[in-house]
Order: structure tokens, then sequence, then C-alpha cells
């Protein structure tokens, strides 16, 4: 596995969009490879921003939406259609404005009642047939979470299992679900997306392989750390 690369962009308004055009270009090298392209999505203020300027680009219009896989790092237990899912937040934000396949939108189940333990197995299931993914985007909490994988959880360990529910989060609401750092190691480049002074120390503690989770994904071909300065202000 390569070495993180660190791209640093002056603010959130400049990696935004940078973010988006590396999101066009790289999904559109993946198609004119002949596959699918395999897309992780995550949660968060800054992931919907991204995708909301993949969205508002023309140049959207070079990817072929019908094939694109969409899949998701971790979601928050709500019922379905909480405006405060990160299914919720991504398809407001891209993905009911492009042409995608439906069938190939695979969103954590919702909360109906089964529990997040069945979300999760059922989501476990559904990526055992999936192949490696092109792009896994992540952003980093404070703490240095990514996904719903908290410092100091169980979830952190489980390596025999590829999703996996999540009680008492920290950051609300507190019943989620997430995939594992096995799985988030099955993709071909790693995006950690990152803006803000309050990510600076996660940053600086994962960048240094510090005792936070954002320190153990790495993509198989690369790892990018894309930030804007606030964040990698920590960084030597
Ligand atoms: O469900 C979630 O909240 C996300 O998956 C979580 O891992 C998020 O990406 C980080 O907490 C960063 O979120 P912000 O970009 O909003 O700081």
């Amino acid at each position: 596995m390569s070495e993180p690369l660190v791209l640093l962009h002056p603010d959130a308004d400049a990696l935004v969009p940078a973010v988006a055009a590396r999101f066009i270009t790289s999904v559109v090298d993946a198609q004119s490879n002949g596959r699918v392209a395999q897309v992780v999505l995550t949660g968060g203020r800054v992931a919907a921003r991204v995708y909301a300027a993949v969205a508002d680009s023309p140049a959207r219009s070079a990817i072929d939406w019908q094939r694109v896989e969409f899949w998701w790092g971790d979601e928050r237990f709500l019922p379905d259609g909480d405006p405060e899912r990160n299914e919720t937040q991504a398809r407001d934000a891209l993905l009911s404005h492009v042409n995608v396949d439906p069938a190939r939108v695979h969103p954590m189940a919702p909360d109906t009642g089964q529990g997040a333990e069945a979300a999760a197995a059922a989501y476990a299931k559904e990526l055992t047939t999936e192949p490696v993914f092109d792009i896994l985007m992540l952003g980093v909490g404070p703490d240095g979470h990514v996904a719903s994988l908290f410092p100091g959880y169980p979830q952190l360990t489980v390596t025999d299992a590829a999703a996996v529910a999540v009680h008492d989060s920290p950051k609300p609401p507190p019943t989620r679900v997430s995939l594992t750092f096995p799985v988030l190691d099955r993709a071909r480049e790693v995006w950690f997306v990152v803006s803000g002074d309050d990510k600076a120390e996660a940053v600086g503690k994962a960048l240094a392989g510090g005792d936070v989770p954002a320190a153990h994904p790495k993509g198989q071909e690369r790892t990018l750390w894309l930030l804007d300065q606030a964040a990698a202000q920590q960084l030597g």
C-alpha cells in the first residue's frame, strides 16, 4: 500500500469543487477501463457539499450515471427519508439530479424496527459480491473517527464482519451502521476529505500514525488526504 498523498487547498470553498472535479474524472477514468465505477459515499457536511458540487458541474455529463454503483461507508440508523440519513443527504444533493440506475444504489437499511444489527448483517450480505471499490470517500471527525468507527469503540477490532451496528455513538444520532476496517481497505483509492480547524488535531494524529481510527484506512493503489489549510495546520 502506498504512502498517503496530501493535497492542500486554501479553504473549504476551494476544497469542495476540487474534490468534485476529482470525483468526476476518477469515475470517468474507471468507466473508460470498461468498469462499472464502484463508489463508497460518506456522510457529513463536507461530503454533502462535494455531492452538490458534482451535481452542479457541467462536467457531470461526462459520467455514464447508469454505470456507477453507489455504496455507503456508514449510515445513521433512522427511519427512511429522515433528513439526517446519509442516504437522504446524498440523494438530495446528487443522486436525485442524475440518471442513476436505482438497482445500483445500495443504501444501508433504514430503521424499520428490525434493529441495527439486522441492518448491518443485511448490508454485509450485499457486500459479499461487490468488486473492489474504485473510490471510497471518508470524512474525519474531531475525535479522529471515520465512517462510524469511533475511538475506543469495539467495532474498531471487528475483522469477521463487513458491516456492524454502532450504539451510543458520540456523534448523534446514537445508533448507526458502519463498514469495518477490512472493507474500508478494499478500495483502489481512499479519499479523506477534511476541512476546518476542529479537525487539525485528528488529521495530524492520523498522518503521524497515531491512535485514531482515521490512521487505519489505506487505498490499495492510493490514499489521498484532501484538506483545506485549516485542517492541515498541525502537519509538519
Ligand atoms: O455519518 C456521519 O456523520 C459521517 O459518516 C461521519 O464519519 C462524517 O463523515 C464525519 O463525522 C465528518 O463530518 P463533517 O464533514 O460534517 O465534519
